[in-house]
């Protein structure tokens, strides 16, 4: 599967100390699973959390699942262990927080040197100075493991003293400029999480706006907002529908050398095709691994 066209609807945290948890993990329906040795995790629990993530993902079990492991920062007492147990678990991806510029990123992809070849480095964004230097640290994935951001919006929210009211109107300007940098690059971008975890009209409402801005996917704390955000992140039957009545326009011998056609009363031009093309790519994806 190509990774352009790998569903990451989903992420699903937990505390890589929590066994029950991880075990469930490996039947839930998520498309990432993320170990979090970072801000679940108690100080006191932190090697014993290292060493059930490197477990976990050395025992292997999650099917199609990605397998991400959130270590330390660097700046912590545990980071650099974690970089390097995790280098040595080889997961999907490593996700690092509370990068703030492309130093960071080169620091982080340096502790990961001895990682294997398909382990890719993953950042929150999440700091004010990230907000800062987003164009500088998306464009280091020219020259590191960089390929995916996350947002942070709590760690984000308590840095501003910001509010995080339902239509999260403090964070629309960071997550605007975030997925416009994150795509200038090609890089995955995963919305933040949901923390009220009953309130599922709330996180429907949000995964929309996740989807409206333009976000792969979203980061999730609880297993009850798997269904919802599977479903709202997947390309809808009219949106398929679209896209394959696009790709056969762009196809027909009729419309050969034409840049824009109409399909079904709405133009549609060769950008759109692209589009397309990629939405059914993820469609296909997501049935085959349904099916
Ligand atoms: C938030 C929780 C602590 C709530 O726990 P609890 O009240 O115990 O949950 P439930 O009783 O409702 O659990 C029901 C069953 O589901 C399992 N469960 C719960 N959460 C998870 C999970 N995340 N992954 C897998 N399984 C989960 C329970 O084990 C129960 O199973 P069973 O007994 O068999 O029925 C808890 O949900 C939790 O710990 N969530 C994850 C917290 C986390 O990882 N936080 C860090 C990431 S968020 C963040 O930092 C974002 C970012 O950095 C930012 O700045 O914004
Ligand atoms: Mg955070």
């Amino acid at each position: 599967m190509s990774d352009i066209a790998r569903p990451r609807r989903s992420a699903l945290y937990m505390p890589a100390s929590n066994a029950k948890a991880v075990e469930k993990a490996r039947t839930l329906d998520a498309d990432v699973i993320i170990l979090d040795l970072e801000d679940a995790v108690a100080p006191e629990m932190k090697v014993a959390a290292r060493e059930a993530a490197v477990a976990a993902v050395k025992a292997g079990g999650f099917g199609p699942r990605e397998i991400v492991i959130r270590t330390n920062g660097l700046d912590t007492p545990w980071g650099a262990d974690d970089l390097a147990a995790a280098a040595e678990a080889g997961p999907d991806a490593v996700l690092v927080p509370k990068v703030n510029d492309a130093a960071d990123v080169r620091a982080y992809d340096a502790a990961l040197a001895a990682a294997p070849a398909h382990t890719r480095l993953w950042t929150m964004i999440e700091t004010g100075k990230a907000a800062f230097h987003l164009w500088e640290i998306a464009a280091a994935s020219s020259s590191s493991r960089l390929s995916a951001w996350v947002m942070g919006v709590n760690d984000f929210a308590k840095e501003m003293r910001a509010r995080q009211t339902p239509d999260r109107a403090p964070f629309l300007p960071l997550l605007t400029l975030s997925v416009a940098a994150a795509r200038a690059h090609g890089l995955t971008i995963l919305d933040g999480v949901h923390n009220d975890i009953e309130d599922l009209a709330g996180l429907e409402a949000v995964c929309l706006q996740g989807v409206d801005f333009g976000f792969d996917g979203k980061t999730l704390i609880h297993p009850k907002h798997l269904e919802i955000c599977n479903r709202v992140f997947s390309p809808s039957p009219d949106e398929i529908a679209w896209s394959e009545a696009v790709i056969a326009a762009f196809k027909a011998p009729e419309n050969a050398g034409k840049g824009a056609l109409r399909v079904d009363g709405k133009m549609a031009e060769r950008l759109h095709l692209a589009q397309a093309e990629r939405l059914v790519q993820v469609a296909a994806s997501i049935a085959a691994k349904v099916g």
